[in-house]
């Protein structure tokens, strides 16, 4: 397909200038970057707020029916190409990151949570190093593409006292079955792209130079097949991981689609008009 990108730069939302991360739209899809190479990409909290607000700009848009989470690089110190490192260990405090608030937090669950029920596909877009919590990361979106020379996927939480009990291993485990998650987080070795594809956890290698490419085509590729029937899928897919919630975000879109019917304003009408409802045309459809 090569669509090229026209990005539109996004340098700022309300009161927040992005910093930690890079913002971006294109003909449908917008890019989160993580913006910090130089340690690579580990996100301290003010990384996590921009993320934030990035991700719930991009889900309120409704131009907007794709995400890629990517990064910058490569580090301008040694050249390493990295998607995300997890929690930047120096704003680790004593009850969690601690950011210019002095607030300790642990704020990267609110972001995962937001891409896990974001009714658009999220594409990670893994150029180099996943490790720690910005492996949980890809594990929470929805596609992950890697690059076949620099992508390496790693789990230290459990060399740093860490541990991602949700989506980053749990789900992980739905992924690649219970022993292999047990490995990643038990031994914390590296895997290349190519082994994290063939264990189930990466849609697909690219080579480096065509990765961003790919992953805007995919993009398009996904924008031409019909949002609603995406977010359903997407919801339907998250359904029987997420429990009570997923069946509330399920029901939840089912309860709009109802709303669109003649039924429905029946409903809503007779409420307004303060009679009874007249419902004796709608058909008990089979
Ligand atoms: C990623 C590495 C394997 C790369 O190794 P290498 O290429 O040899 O590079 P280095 O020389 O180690 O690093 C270069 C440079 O970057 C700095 N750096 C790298 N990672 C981090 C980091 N995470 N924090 C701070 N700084 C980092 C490194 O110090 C170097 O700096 P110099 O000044 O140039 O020396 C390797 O770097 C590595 O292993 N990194 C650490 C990975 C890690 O352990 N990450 C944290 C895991 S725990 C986590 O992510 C928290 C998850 C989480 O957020 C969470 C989980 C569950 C509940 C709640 C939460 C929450 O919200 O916090």
């Amino acid at each position: 397909m090569n669509q090229k990108a026209d990005w539109k730069v996004i340098e700022k939302l309300n009161n927040i200038t992005f910093e930690d991360i890079t913002y971006k739209k294109s003909n449908g899809v917008a890019r989160i970057a993580f913006n910090r190479p130089e340690v690579r990409n580990a996100f301290r909290p003010q990384t996590v707020t921009e993320l934030y607000r990035a991700f719930l700009d991009a889900r309120e848009d409704t131009s907007i029916g794709v995400v890629l989470l990517s990064s910058e690089g490569p580090s301008p110190k040694d050249g390493v190409y990295s998607f995300c490192s997890g929690g930047d260990q120096t704003k680790r405090g004593y009850q969690g990151y601690v950011g210019e608030d002095g607030m300790p937090r642990l704020n990267i669950l609110e972001v995962q949570r937001l891409m896990r029920f974001m009714p658009k596909a999220v594409i990670a877009v893994v150029n180099g190093w996943a490790v720690g919590g910005g492996h949980s990361l890809h594990v929470v979106c929805d596609l992950t593409l890697a690059s076949k020379e620099h992508a390496i996927f790693k789990q230290t939480d459990a060399d740093v006292t860490s541990f991602d009990g949700g989506y980053g291993s749990a789900y992980l485990a739905k992924m690649v079955g219970q022993k292999r998650a047990r490995e990643i987080f038990f031994l914390g070795r590296n895997y290349s792209a190519q082994e994290a594809y063939d264990m189930g956890m990466v849609n697909a290698v690219i080579p480096h130079e065509e990765l961003e490419d790919t992953a805007y085509d995919w993009a398009q590729e996904i924008l031409e097949k019909s949002p609603t029937s995406i977010k359903m899928l997407k919801f339907a897919f998250n359904l029987t991981d997420d429990g009570m919630v997923g069946q509330q975000v399920f029901a939840g879109e089912a309860t709009r689609l109802t709303y669109m019917t003649d039924e429905a304003k029946e409903g809503r009408d007779a409420f307004l008009e303060k009679r009874k409802p007249n419902f004796k045309d709608i058909k008990w459809i089979p």
